[in-house]
């Protein structure tokens, strides 16, 4: 379970979260949908322990962020908005070299590196050095970086961006193989079909505050709309916006 409680947080003079309130449980799909600026990588940045709130505290499987940073990334895999391959190092090595920082050895290390390439289809991709990847090649190796410590958290901001439909319809394979077997997984984005097909749970942000939580459906119902493209701008642009999810997670 991920948990924000009472999140804020300041760039110079702009306040980008106020106060956000949620959590993302195990066995879940949690989207994050909001406007371009609402202030979703920078939540989920502070999840992961790259950047500090003002106030408020991050929970990951009950582990405070700020407090125990090194063990949360153990329990957590990233997908970030920047990639961070390392161009000189084939996909073998590089996964290996994520593998072993998070303290896999002998016969985990390998049969965590043979678990990823299958699932994630990279055989062909494996003996190559990583510079000149496509960018569904680039997620494929990103995503198998994230998942090769098996953890059981999982964030990714923005994962289909930029995908063919084949790359993108192995991510959504991959997400709901996750959900199914119990990993806590929150993601953001744009696509409206995909938040749809994916998500357990739907957080609709606007302005650094969650102003609508939960099923797609149920969203749908409460904004009147038959369509999440319309019940989200109804909620994340409607002009009373209010935290609806204050709740402890
Ligand atoms: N390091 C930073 N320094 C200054 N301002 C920042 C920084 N990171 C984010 N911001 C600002 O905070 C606001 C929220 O940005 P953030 O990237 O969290 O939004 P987002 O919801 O992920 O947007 P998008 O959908 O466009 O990716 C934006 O106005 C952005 O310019």
């Amino acid at each position: 379970m991920i948990e924000v409680q009472s999140i804020s947080k300041h760039f110079g003079a702009q306040q980008v979260l106020r106060d956000l309130t949620f959590h993302a449980a195990d066995g879940q799909i949690t989207a994050l949908l909001g406007a371009n600026g609402a202030g979703k990588t920078s939540c989920l940045r502070i999840i992961t322990g790259l950047l500090r709130a003002d106030s408020g505290t991050v929970r990951v499987g009950k582990i405070d962020v700020a407090a125990q940073p090194l063990a949360v990334r153990r329990q957590l895999g990233v997908v970030g908005d920047r990639e961070g391959l390392y161009e000189r190092l084939t996909v073998k090595e590089y996964l290996t070299l994520f593998a072993r920082m998070q303290g896999l050895t002998g016969e985990r290390l390998r049969q965590s590196l043979d678990e990823v390439r299958g699932a994630l289809e990279l055989e062909d991709l494996w003996l190559r050095r990583t510079r000149g990847f496509s960018q569904g090649e680039r997620m494929k190796v990103s995503l198998a970086r994230a998942l090769v410590h098996r953890p059981q958290h999982l964030i990714l901001d923005e994962p289909t961006r930029g995908l063919d439909v084949l790359a993108a319809r192995l991510l959504r394979r991959t997400l709901l193989r996750l959900r199914n077997e119990g990993t806590a997984i929150l993601f953001s984005s744009h696509v409206m079909s995909e938040v749809l097909e994916l998500s357990d749970r739907v957080l609709v942000m606007a302005e650094g505050r969650v102003v609508g939580a939960g099923g797609p459906q149920a969203l749908m119902r409460e904004a009147h709309c038959d369509n999440l493209e319309d019940a989200f701008v109804s909620l994340a642009y409607g002009s009373q916006r209010e935290q609806v999810e204050g709740e402890p997670a």
